[in-house]
């Protein structure tokens, strides 16, 4: 691989795509691909044939999905899955049938079952049943890792799984029926912050469930660095997670996003949403041991997501399904 190695990300427009993005420009890299969904629907196997007949990508990173936070997931099961199944398969085959050398897959760390011991290791996958609200979003990632360990088993191609924890950061999704908690939480506490401002009154904010499950989190640009890392090294196994091997509880995220936006009132807990899995915090010894770690505390990486947000507000996403 060299800067001329055309490159394809795939969902080049999202928070995760537009990362990597940036990072490879950053690098030097002059040769890249990017496609928006309306002038390439990667669901569809005819377009997505002729895209890779006409532009022959080298190398592809693999950051096109349907995404969004425990609600949309829970309420749109068929979209999840199917949707993913159709994309990942598209990208996953056309790279094999027209020799791309390396690929990309980003999952998640949904794949692994509710229950399975923390830290979260990569063996543990398939070894018992999944998380209820998420189930067909991770049915569909888990056969994209088993995609591209089959082509790596059975051709000898260097296709990589990176399974990142939640994200969060610049250009997310701040959608609050689709969007995840932290993006959530920042636009919640910003929008009661600034109506207190107009009327003089505390705004209470209301927050899903309650309180207690345990995230991780990572900030984006620390992604499209692991994804960098991983194009430039050719590492031993199919499939790697990606995080920063701590997690707090949910309600202590809300207390610390409130304090950098500058919120002043009560939280009040909905416990008629759901509270999805307890805990889903990563074993990152692998990565680790390979030559990678993260590197942005939470605090900073709120910070900047707070600031991108106040500048950026007339750019949200309505992600409608
Ligand atoms: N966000 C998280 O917390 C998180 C956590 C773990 C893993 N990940 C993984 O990271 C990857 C990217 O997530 P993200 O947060 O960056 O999502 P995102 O901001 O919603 O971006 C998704 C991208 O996928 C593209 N896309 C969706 N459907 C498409 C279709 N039918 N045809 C072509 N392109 C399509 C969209 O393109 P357009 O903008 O052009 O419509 C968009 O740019 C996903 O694989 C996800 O599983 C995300
Ligand atoms: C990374 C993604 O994580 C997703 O799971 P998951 O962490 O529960 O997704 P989130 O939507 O980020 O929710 C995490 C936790 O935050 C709570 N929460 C509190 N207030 C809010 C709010 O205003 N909005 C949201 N969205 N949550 C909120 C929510 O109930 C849940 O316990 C999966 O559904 C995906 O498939 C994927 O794996």
């Amino acid at each position: 691989m060299n800067k001329q190695t055309k490159i394809y990300i795939a969902g080049h427009r999202g928070m995760v795509g537009s990362a990597i993005w940036r990072k490879l420009e950053a690098e030097g890299y002059a040769n890249l691909i990017g496609k928006t969904s309306k002038e390439l629907d990667l669901r569809d196997q005819k377009a997505v044939t002729e895209f890779f007949e006409s532009e022959k990508p080298e190398v592809v990173i693999d950051a096109a999905a349907r995404v969004g936070g425990i609600l949309a997931n829970n309420d749109y099961p068929y979209q999840f899955l199917m949707e993913n199944l159709q994309i990942q398969n598209n990208l996953i085959d056309l790279s094999h049938i027209n020799d791309v050398e390396k690929f990309i897959f980003l999952g998640s760390s949904c794949i692994y079952p509710k229950h399975a011991p923390q830290p979260l290791k990569e063996e543990y996958l398939l070894t018992d049943s999944l998380e209820p609200t998420n189930e067909w979003y991770a049915i569909a990632k888990i056969a994209g890792v088993k995609a591209c360990e089959a082509i790596r088993k059975q051709f000898g191609k260097d296709y990589i799984s990176l399974m990142p924890t939640n994200l969060y950061g610049t250009h997310d999704n701040f959608d609050l029926k689709t969007s995840h908690v932290l993006p959530a939480m920042i636009r919640k506490f910003h929008e009661a912050k600034i109506k207190m401002e107009k009327t003089g009154h505390k705004e209470p904010v209301e927050l899903w469930g309650s309180g207690s499950p345990m995230r991780e989190f990572l900030f984006v640009d620390d992604l499209a660095d692991a994804a960098y890392f991983a194009l430039q090294n050719k590492l031993p196994e199919n499939l790697y997670n990606i995080g920063t091997g701590k997690d707090l509880t949910i309600k202590e995220l809300a207390e610390l996003i409130q304090k950098i936006v500058g919120h002043e009132g009560e939280i009040i807990w909905d416990s008629s949403k759901p509270d999805g899995t307890p805990r889903k915090l990563m074993d990152v010894d692998k990565m680790k041991n390979a030559g990678w770690e993260a590197n942005t505390y939470l605090k900073e990486g709120i910070k900047k997501t707070y600031q991108w947000f106040s500048e950026n507000q007339d750019k949200f996403k309505e992600v409608k399904l």
